[in-house]
Formats: C-alpha cells, sequence, structure tokens
C-alpha cells in the first residue's frame, strides 16, 4: 500500500470523511504516505489553479507562509485573517510590507482573554473554491514534527449565475455546511471578509458532508445561545446526534493541547455543563451524567521528553502551573498520548479532537476535529442561571456524523493505516490512562533530572 503519493491520490485516498494528518518529519515514510498531507500539498496546483486565498490563524511567518504557496500563486490575493492588536498587529503588518497582495482582517476580541484560534483556508480556484479547517499554525514548527489534524472540502464548483443570485442558502448541503459557515464569518462583522463571503455564496457545497461547529466571542442568548460553542455541539447532537440507548456506556474522549481554568471542582464546569453537551444523545439533552465515563487525553512530561522535539515541543502546550495546581482533581481523567498507528506516538499533539467511541473501539458515535482546546474560553461558560453562553475566543471545527455518511449508526474508526476505508483516528484506542507516578505536561516549570531525546533539560525562564 504504501510509495509516495500525489496529493490528489491521498486525497482520493481519504474520501469520504477527508480527515487528514500533517506530514511528521523523521517518521517512517509509510505513516507520511497515507492520509497526509504537508501544507504544500493542499496549496498544490494539482488541488486547483489558485486565483485568491483567505488564511484565518492565530500566529503566522509571513516569509514562510508564502514559501509554502507554489511560485506561480505567490503574487495572488491573500487575506490574512488574525486576533493581533497594537504591537503585534503592527509587527505582522511590518512583516508583510513587501507583499504587496497581502491585506489584513483584525478579527475584533471584545472579551477580554479571548483568542482568534481559528485555523481555516478558503482557496478560490478557476476551477471553484476549497475550504481546509484545521489545527496548524501557520509557522513553520507547527507543520514539522506535531501531529496536527485537517478537514479538507471537496472542489465546490461555482454555482451558474442564476442560481445564486436570490439567496445564500442555494448550493447548500444536507449538513447546513454552507449556512453555517457563513453565519460563522457573518459574525466577525467585518467589511474585509465581504468579497469571501460573496465567494461562498457563488459556490455549490452541496458535497459537504461534516457539520460546522465554530465559536465566536460573546454573550450568546435565546435564539443565540445554541450558535456556538459546546451550546452548538449539544444542539447538534440533539437533533442528529446517536440513540439514547445505543450509547447508554459508551465514553467520551476529549484531546487537546492545552487547559483552562476549568473550576475548583469537575462539578464546576467539566463533568456537569461541557460533559452534558458531549454526552447529548437524539431527542433529549440532558443525560445522567454520573453514567458516562469522560477521558482525556494530555501529554505526560515524559511524553514531552521523549518526543522528537524533546522538551521544546512543551512550548506550544501552554499548560500553566498556575492553572494546574488550582485542579489536580483532573489527573484523574487524564490519559497519555500514543499514536503508535499513525507513527506519532514521538509527534506531540497539536490537533484537538473529541468523540464518542464503542467499547470496542471499533466505531464511533460522532467524531470532532477543532482548534478548540479544553477551555472556557474556547466552549463557552453559561452564566445568568443558563440564559447565556459566553465565549471568549474564535474556534472553529467539524463534526463527522454517521447519518451524513450513509451509514446507519455509527462510524466505523480505526488508527492501522491500512484501513484506509475507515475513518482513521489521530490516536490508538484503548487509551491508556495515567499511572499514579504520571505528572501533565507544565510548561512553566523546570525539568532537570532528565534531559530530553537531544540531550536538554527543560529551564523556562
Ligand atoms: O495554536 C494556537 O492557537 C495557540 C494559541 N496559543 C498558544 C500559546 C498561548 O496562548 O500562550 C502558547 C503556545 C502555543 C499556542 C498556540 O499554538
Amino acid at each position: 500500500i504504501t510509495g509516495p503519493r500525489s496529493p490528489d491520490q491521498v486525497y482520493s485516498e481519504g474520501q469520504p470523511y477527508s480527515f487528514f494528518l500533517t506530514k511528521v518529519h523523521g517518521i517512517q515514510n509509510q505513516y507520511n504516505q497515507v492520509l497526509a498531507m504537508d501544507i504544500k500539498d493542499i496549496l498544490s496546483p494539482i488541488m486547483g489553479t489558485l486565483q485568491a486565498s483567505c488564511q484565518f490563524n492565530y500566529m503566522f511567518e509571513i516569509p514562510w507562509l508564502m514559501k509554502q504557496y507554489p511560485e506561480q500563486f505567490r503574487s495572488k490575493p491573500l487575506l490574512l485573517v488574525h486576533g493581533f492588536t497594537a504591537g503585534n498587529k503592527t509587527a505582522l503588518e511590518i512583516e508583510a510590507t513587501k507583499y504587496s497582495n497581502i491585506k489584513f482582517c483584525q478579527a475584533r476580541l471584545e472579551m477580554i482573554y479571548g483568542t482568534h484560534h481559528t485555523k481555516m483556508m478558503m482557496l478560490l480556484y478557476e476551477e471553484g473554491m476549497r475550504v481546509v479547517i484545521h489545527t496548524s499554525n501557520l509557522v513553520e514548527r507547527d507543520w514539522y514534527q506535531k501531529t496536527q489534524g485537517m478537514w479538507i472540502s471537496p472542489l465546490f464548483p461555482k454555482l451558474k449565475k442564476e442560481e445564486n443570485k436570490s439567496n445564500f442558502s442555494r448550493g447548500d448541503s444536507p449538513t447546513n455546511f454552507k449556512k453555517d459557515l457563513l453565519d460563522y464569518i457573518g459574525s466577525y462583522k467585518a467589511y474585509q471578509l465581504k468579497d469571501w463571503q460573496q465567494n461562498i455564496a457563488d459556490h455549490d457545497m452541496s458535497s459537504a458532508k461534516v457539520v460546522i461547529i465554530g465559536s465566536s466571542p460573546g454573550r450568546h442568548m435565546a435564539e443565540n445561545k445554541h450558535k456556538f460553542g459546546h451550546m452548538r455541539l449539544r444542539k447538534v447532537l440533539n437533533t442528529h446526534g446517536p440513540p439514547k440507548d445505543f450509547v447508554k456506556s459508551w465514553p467520551v474522549i476529549g484531546q487537546y493541547s492545552s487547559i483552562g481554568s476549568l473550576g475548583a471542582t469537575k462539578d464546576a464546569w467539566l463533568a456537569t455543563e461541557f460533559l452534558q453537551s458531549l454526552a447529548t444523545v437524539e431527542g433529549s439533552s440532558c443525560v445522567p451524567l454520573a453514567s458516562i465515563n469522560l477521558k482525556l487525553i494530555f501529554p505526560t512530561k515524559d511524553n514531552v521528553r521523549c518526543s522528537l522535539e524533546g522538551y521544546p515541543a512543551g512550548a506550544s502546550i501552554p499548560y500553566s502551573i498556575n492553572v494546574a495546581k488550582k485542579q489536580t482533581y483532573l489527573t484523574s481523567y487524564f490519559h497519555h498520548w500514543i499514536s503508535k498507528g499513525r507513527g506519532r506516538s514521538r509527534a506531540m499533539p497539536h490537533i484537538k479532537s473529541y468523540c464518542r467511541p464503542s467499547p470496542s473501539s471499533q466505531e464511533v458515535a460522532w467524531f470532532l476535529v477543532t482548534s478548540a482546546n479544553l477551555s472556557k474560553a474556547a466552549w463557552g461558560a453559561l452564566e445568568k442561571k443558563g440564559s447565556q453562553l459566553m465565549i471568549r475566543s474564535y474556534e472553529l471545527g467539524v463534526l463527522f456524523l454517521p447519518k451524513f455518511f450513509g451509514s446507519k449508526k455509527t462510524i466505523p474508526v480505526s488508527s492501522d493505516i491500512n484501513d484506509t476505508d475507515k475513518l482513521l483516528l489521530p490516536y490508538d484506542l484503548p487509551l491508556k490512562p495515567y499511572q499514579k507516578e504520571d505528572r501533565p505536561w507544565i510548561w512553566d516549570i523546570a525539568y532537570k533530572e532528565l534531559p530530553d531525546c537531544n540531550g536538554n533539560m527543560w529551564c523556562p525562564s
């Protein structure tokens, strides 16, 4: 099954789920040849003849980014959507000075501590348009030796003129992909995004099989309460989720690369409000939570120490000691990062994913890949007796539901790269719980006992 493949061959092999990981330097070839893409593969002329692109992200290295585009596309209009203010905003604009094709859209962040986490590429081609929703910053380090995820849309053909004149809903999919993407982008209320909203409207997105799950900063109430964040997930699972009795004993898995302050006890948010949404089943959003087994994947300090990058991998896993010491109850939920099936046990996770696997680990009731870490800032926290959801950051992800992939109740999963007809998970199942001597990675304390794979210690200033 192995051997080098062109991006369109990798893309075709990944259908119908179209969920890929980034290529990793320093692992055996076969793990990069199957269901893995590099940024240059995504931007390859084989995927489409670029006319313009839009990159939503958190971190940018502009000279590096420009080099990822094929030479003939480097002068095409490029809009960068970011959340920077003041000095960081100025630095970004200075870095782009020599590239006259680059424009900026500063996403407004009115909630303190909010960030623009969303990672999305919109690619306008001569042949149509493609959307990529992913987890990697536009910096070299994020595409080198980490485990990152991406959903790559089909090539959406342009609607014929008369079709889309009337309204935006023309050319939508059974999952409301187009409308939900327009709603998400509309939440920026930014005039710089107008042309891209029109581009979306002008294309037939009826082939999209995933459901958009976004977060937008603000206090969302009444009919907007279920528009974003974990209440959006709750709503979607209530409408399209698994039958209650079918998944009664099925666990929920959360996997992410950073953790926010979740409250003094599990019942403050994690095992109540948040788990309520993840555990939602069709027709009911109130599930007896005591019966639901929540499993969290977060790298141990040894996972990081023994990783391909060594301790420096931890610079992208910003779990702070001041937050960790207030929530030691979390450790009982934690599991190692192990990804033997994908050859990525030493490629630290920057991907964020959530799923509801069967006890046998052969199938899932749903799978979500997103930019959203385990934090209230990303997913939202209910306020005013649950009447409003307060979200601080922009986030974006896509949800895979069985009914939209033609199967009855579940999606078959595997982490074995020979099973390319299944949805390939980024990590191994079953999970390995922390043992009593295991410690979660914490980025702002020193590790001086054992050197990492490069012989270095970790001494954060
Ligand atoms: O991918 C992202 O959106 C993202 C956001 N934030 C951070 C931070 C931080 O916020 O301090 C530190 C290190 C890495 C990241 C990172 O990778």
